[in-house]
């Protein structure tokens, strides 16, 4: 049997994973999101797709290179520029003050407002995404003067402050440049800014890939405590699945732009259901206990 041959009208599951869905409030739901590339030929990115994200969570999202995992994300968080296109699909946002937000409906004013403020994303090499020229204080006083007007100077200043408290990046730093801060700080440092309006949902692309181990490790630990601090749920993409296993409340596996299996972490790797996510696991012989063959063999996606 190959992995082809399974198509399931919705991903693989567990009545553990359902027991969980059962006893959480979601913050987002995606409903049969499909994205495609516009090129020739035409990209088939996200497929079908659909995802629950509950508030507080930490919900890993693993796959290989290619799968869809960014595509997907930014469809959540309609940030997709031409070619891509979504081309079915309803994503609602469910706000702690109880109304639904129509995600796919917002445009202008609306999705300004509605991005950061209630979503936030770090992205891929966020840390190179700083402006070079003006200081990380002056970016984040940029995103109050945006979005929240109404904040006097005093009051920036004190959340700036406590936003770097919070990620770990002492403040006196706040008046630095990108270039005089190490990886790991501009990475708080995103972080921080992604933090910065309170968003009840944060999506996180590879935040830590760039980094080595031991700053990797540092930055996790403080994911992990801010969103039980500030309980806000985090979509946490990597192909990462060790790192995932560790840090994750369940666990969606992509393939080919269709999400295959998504199950509370623990079954994810003692009791994974689908061929590929079994493949995943096998790869990785530190999980397993086996010699993996996945990434040495290359036999990425066929059985
Ligand atoms: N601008 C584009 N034009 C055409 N195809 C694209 C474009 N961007 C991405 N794709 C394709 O869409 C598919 C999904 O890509 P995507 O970047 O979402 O995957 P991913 O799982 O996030 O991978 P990675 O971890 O490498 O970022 C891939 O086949 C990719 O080649």
């Amino acid at each position: 049997m190959t992995t082809d041959a399974i198509t399931p009208t919705r991903p693989l599951s567990s009545a553990d994973h359902e027991r969980y869905l059962a006893e959480q409030s979601p913050v987002l739901t995606a409903t049969d999101v499909s994205i495609d590339y516009e090129v020739t030929p035409v990209v088939h990115a996200v497929k079908n797709v659909d995802l629950v994200v509950n508030r507080g969570e930490i919900l890993g999202l693993a796959g290989e290179s290619g799968c869809g995992k960014t595509t997907l994300a930014y469809g959540i968080n309609r940030l997709l520029k031409p070619p891509a296109l979504l081309t079915s699909g309803s994503i609602a946002f469910h706000d702690a003050d109880g109304t639904d937000v129509d995600v796919v409906a917002l445009d202008g004013d609306g999705l300004r407002r509605f991005r950061w403020d209630k979503i936030s994303m770090v992205f891929q090499g966020a840390m190179n995404s700083l402006n070079p020229v003006i200081s990380v204080r002056a970016q984040l006083y940029d995103v109050f003067a945006t979005h929240r007007p109404g904040m006097s100077k005093a009051e920036r200043e004190a959340r700036c402050v406590e936003l770097f408290e919070l990620v770990g990046v002492d403040p006196s730093r706040l008046g630095a440049y990108a270039h005089e801060l190490s990886g790991g700080m501009r990475q708080r440092v995103m972080i921080a800014m992604a933090l910065a309006l309170s968003p009840q949902l944060m999506i996180m692309d590879e935040p830590t890939t760039a980094l080595d181990v031991v700053v990797q490790r540092g930055i996790l630990r403080e994911i992990m405590r801010l969103r039980e601090q500030l309980q806000f749920a985090v979509v946490f993409i990597t192909h990462d699945l060790p790192l995932l296993l560790e840090i994750s409340d369940r666990i969606a596996v992509m393939l080919r732009g269709e999400i295959v299996e998504v199950d509370v972490a623990e079954n994810i790797l003692h009791r994974p259901q689908h061929p590929y996510t079994q493949r995943l696991l096998s790869s990785f012989p530190s999980l397993t206990g086996d010699r993996g063959s996945f990434v040495r063999e290359g036999t990425g996606v066929s059985q």
